[in-house]
């Protein structure tokens, strides 16, 4: 039915690395230029995470021509993926922080595994980082101004009942059905004639991709100037140093 589905697969957690960030890049222009694909199905194949979001490694300790070099690159996997031609759904079948929200927010359609072990969320003020603008204006298209204000300070990561209640995500199931009821969203948007879904989304979403596109080079500058701080650094230290206690 001209539909593929993209497993994210960078394990052990699906991390957004430079190598990942810019396959998924190409895999999705690929798809975007073969005529017989409408919609993509996004999901992930580690177990019980759909993405921990961006590379924590890519962000911390390097230098400035690579962050540079990252968030170019976070930047174009973005706009690919928010202004797709295709049907975008995603099947969240596990942990979806920061970045993995992100990939989720730029789907047409959410569907999550009822599982009150995966959380999903931007969470990056509990990182002692900031969203950036882009991140906060889908999350503000998403859920609202006010739902948005408040998770992103408190860096909420919401339950997928939470989410669903609060519009982060549009379908909570069963974890077996997750990728079942994918589809089943899929065959339904399936029947919409593109050409007049497409000039809708692209109605409803250029203001918000046109807002990053007139400044990615300023937004590439500040995400490294603000990467690069020493205070940054620390926090993204400390929280990494959390990440391995947490297993010992
Ligand atoms: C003024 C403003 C201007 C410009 C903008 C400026 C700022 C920048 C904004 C940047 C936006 C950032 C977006 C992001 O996505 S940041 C990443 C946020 N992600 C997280 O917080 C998730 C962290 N991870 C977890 O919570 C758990 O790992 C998870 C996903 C729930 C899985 O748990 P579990 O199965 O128990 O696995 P472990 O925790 O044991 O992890 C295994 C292994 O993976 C490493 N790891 C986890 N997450 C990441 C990551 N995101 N990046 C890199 N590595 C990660 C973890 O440390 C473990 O490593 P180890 O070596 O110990 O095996």
């Amino acid at each position: 039915m001209g539909v593929a589905v993209m497993k994210l697969r960078n394990p052990p957690v699906n991390s957004l690395s430079l190598e990942c960030l810019t396959e998924f890049t190409i895999s999705l222009e690929k798809l975007e230029n073969d005529k017989s694909i409408r919609g993509v199905i996004l999901t992930s194949e580690c177990p019980g995470i759909f993405s921990a979001g961006l590379d924590l490694l890519e962000m911390y300790g390097r230098n400035p021509a690579h962050y540079a070099e990252y968030w170019k690159n976070v930047q174009e996997l973005w706009l690919r993926l928010y202004t797709s031609n295709m049907i975008l759904v995603s099947a969240i079948n596990g942990a979806s922080p920061a970045g993995g929200c992100l990939l989720a927010l730029c789907c047409d359609y959410r569907v999550m595994a009822d599982n009150p072990k995966y959380t999903i969320g931007l969470n990056e003020s509990l990182l002692g980082i900031v969203a950036p603008f882009w991140f906060k204006d889908m999350y503000v298209n998403t859920i609202g101004h006010r739902e948005a204000e408040r998770a992103l300070q408190l860096g909420t990561l919401f339950s997928p009942a939470e989410a669903l209640k609060v519009g982060v995500v549009d379908e909570v199931v069963p974890e077996d059905q997750v990728h079942s009821k994918a589809r089943s969203v899929m065959t339904k948007w399936l029947a919409i004639p593109d050409h007049s879904r497409q000039l809708t989304k692209n109605m409803m979403r250029k203001a918000t991709a046109d807002n990053l596109i007139k400044q990615r080079e300023a937004d590439i500058q500040n995400f490294t100037s603000f990467i690069s701080k020493d205070s940054i650094q620390k926090s993204l230290h400390m929280y990494l140093e959390k990440l391995k206690q947490k297993k010992g």
